[in-house]
């Protein structure tokens, strides 16, 4: 049985039908990219699979329990991660804090009962650093760090509450090639090492093929393929919504910084 198994899953905005029926599944241990252009679909999927928003019709089983209906902090419970943007985590904070508060809030502790901060499960915390490569930054802020090791800081947080899936909204915008790679292999290693299985949004489609074990690609909230990555590569449907256009999403991203 898949962790994951979306069916008939729908979402309509005024007149929009941003997501039209979509299905599809995800085991553990594997990690999967949903791609497609601006407006497919991508980030209402990801909102219904992780319940901040509520679809109209379909079903999200994760393991056995639907989601669909359940508030975000019960889906959190059940075992859904997310990684969350830098501007969330508390720059002023050591790194081993912030995975400290993810803990407390992980146990259901808030922080006013949080009597001696810098105990509070520091070992495990100082673990799950070390799991992405952080222990020896352990107590330096965050706003010090450089870019790439706050995002393997938000990994850390985000597997605190070890999630039996991680979903990760466009986890290498903004990064340069090599720490793009980095994080991409050490996501690959938690999900190979803790069984996880991964959900993630993507434009580099160089991160898609080299990472993700398969692919969904969504069209105007319609999901039009599904496959490994290389094997769709060719595939005309996909070309003619993605590649075809002649333009990547990153040349795209480029295009609005050049001087009109
Ligand atoms: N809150 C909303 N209210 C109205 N329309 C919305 C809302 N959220 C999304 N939409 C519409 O639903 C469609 C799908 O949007 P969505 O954000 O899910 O696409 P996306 O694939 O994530 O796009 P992008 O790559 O640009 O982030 C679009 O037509 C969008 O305008």
């Amino acid at each position: 049985m898949s962790l994951l198994k979306v069916s008939g899953l729908g979402k309509s905005f005024g007149g929009v039908r941003a997501v039209d029926g979509i299905n599809f599944e995800l085991p553990a241990g594997e990690l999967l990219a949903l791609i497609g252009p601006n407006g497919a679909g991508k980030s209402t999927t990801f909102n219904m699979v992780n319940g901040q928003l509520r679809a109209d019709s379909g079903s999200i089983m994760l393991n056995g329990n639907e989601l669909v209906g359940l508030p975000p902090r019960s889906i959190w419970k059940l075992g859904v991660g997310r990684t969350f943007q830098i501007a969330e985590t508390f720059a002023s904070l050591t790194a081993v804090e912030n995975v400290q508060m993810a803990l407390l809030s992980a146990d259901n502790k808030l922080l006013s009962t949080w009597r001696r901060a810098s105990a509070y499960k520091r070992n495990q915390a100082i673990d799950l650093l070390d799991q992405v490569g952080m222990a020896a930054q352990a107590d330096r802020p965050c706003s010090v760090l450089a870019y790439g090791d706050v995002k393997r800081v938000e990994l850390a947080i985000a597997i605190a509450n070890d999630p039996k899936l991680l979903l990760m909204d466009e986890p290498t915008a903004g990064m340069a090639p090599k720490e793009r790679n980095d994080l991409m292999a050490l996501t690959k290693k938690l999900v190979i090492e803790r069984g996880m299985a991964v959900l993630f949004t993507e434009h580099s489609m160089d991160v898609v093929f080299a990472y993700a074990d398969r692919m969904i690609v969504l069209a105007r909230g319609r999901l039009i393929a599904e496959g490994k990555p290389l094997e769709l590569r060719d595939d005309p449907k996909v070309q003619e919504v993605y590649f075809g256009s002649g333009k990547t999403f990153e040349k795209k991203k480029a295009a609005v910084k050049e001087p009109a």
